[in-house]
């Protein structure tokens, strides 16, 4: 159904949802399997050939998502769990996505989601650590950059942190960039592999076309470049004004999730160079504060592998840079005082 080209680089290909080179097969959660992004992304994962089980617990709604994903005619088992069932959900699972939390609705910024879901998704870390402390985490909540932070902090306090199982998806921007990127020059997004580095949230988001063969030209070529650009840091922002109330992207959103989920597995089971960003403890920018940082990861058999430089910048991107750092710093400091 989803296989299209063949891996051109050592990066996760822009234009393929699943990859499956090895038979290795993990037990997977979804916490918010529910809501907008949890049943696409629920859906999604069921049709991955190396989920082998698929456990889905929402607050309210997961077992009928259970029951109607279960149909789909693929070997994976699909389990739903009610409210009161969170442990039971987590039991022996080693993938935890967790989606679960309240969207943006317009002339919100994502860090307006902080009151809500940070204790959202402390809760949910905390059952983890508590139930499955080895687990992968996957942290789809909003705002990202202070979530993964309050994920990191609330494993630590209970003395289970691996800076090697805890993800901020950050992997919409890339979908968003390799395709905003292939609709500017007219070529495929199977082209336009962009990394794009940093946070997940407006001026944060920093998308590094100058290391692209299809983007470089672009770069510092005025408005074509700046609108580019402004429409990677803020194609979040289309969505849920598209929606008008309604919500904030769900469905690229689990395309982009059960992309993630997929790089992860893959490197889970031994296949080398698996590459795609993602927002993970960091060393990049430590000496400035900033201690987590999506880049390039190389994603291994227990988790990240490897955190790559950034490589160089051009004077543009070295700019963006210079706006990221101070706003994600911020960001990340509210997560970490939230739990301290
Ligand atoms: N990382 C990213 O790139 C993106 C992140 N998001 C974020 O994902 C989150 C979810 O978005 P949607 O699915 O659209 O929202 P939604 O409101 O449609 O679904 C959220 C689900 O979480 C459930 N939930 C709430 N508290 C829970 C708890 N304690 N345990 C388990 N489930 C719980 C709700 O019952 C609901 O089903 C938001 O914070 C949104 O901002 C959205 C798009 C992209
Ligand atoms: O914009 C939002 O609130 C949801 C999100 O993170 C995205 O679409 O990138």
């Amino acid at each position: 159904m989803f296989a299209r080209s063949a891996l051109r680089s050592s990066l996760v290909p822009s234009s393929r949802l699943f990859s499956t080179s090895t038979p290795r097969q993990t037990k997977v959660a979804v916490l918010g399997a529910g809501g907008g992004i949890g049943q696409p992304l629920s859906l999604l994962l069921k049709t991955d050939p190396l989920v082998s089980s698929l456990s889905l617990y929402d607050i309210r709604g997961a077992p009928g998502v259970a029951a109607d994903v279960s149909h789909v005619d693929t070997a994976s088992e699909v389990k739903g769990y009610a409210a009161d069932q969170l442990d039971q959900a987590l039991d022996g699972v080693e993938v935890v996505v967790i989606p679960a939390g309240v969207p943006r609705k317009p002339g919100m910024t994502r860090d307006d989601l902080f009151n809500t879901n940070a204790s959202i998704v402390r809760d949910l870390a905390t059952a983890v650590g508590r139930v499955s402390p080895s687990a992968h985490i996957l942290v789809i909540s909003n705002p990202v950059n202070s979530t993964v932070p309050i994920v990191a902090s609330t494993l630590s306090k209970l003395g289970v942190f691996d800076p090697t199982r805890v993800f901020g998806v950050t992997t919409l921007d890339v979908v968003r960039a390799s395709r905003f990127l292939s609709m500017v020059t007219g070529t495929s997004p199977a082209e336009c592999d962009v990394p794009v580095v940093g946070g997940h949230s407006g001026a944060t988001i920093v998308p590094l076309l100058s290391q692209t063969d299809i983007g470089k030209s672009l770069v510092g070529k005025g408005e074509t470049y700046d609108k580019l650009v402004n429409r990677i840091q803020f194609g979040g922002d289309e969505v849920v004004k598209a929606k008008d109330g309604a919500g904030s992207a769900t469905l690229s959103m689990a395309y982009a999730g059960a992309k993630f989920a997929n790089a992860l597995l893959r490197g889970l089971s031994g296949e080398k160079g698996v590459v795609t960003p993602t927002f993970v403890k960091s060393p990049l920018f430590e000496s400035q504060g900033v201690d987590f940082f999506s880049s390039l990861v190389e994603l291994g058999t227990k988790g990240v592998e490897k955190i790559h430089p950034l490589g160089p910048l051009s004077p543009e991107e070295e700019k963006l840079m210079e706006a990221c750092l101070p706003e994600l710093k911020k960001n990340i400091e509210k997560g970490k005082a939230f739990v301290a």
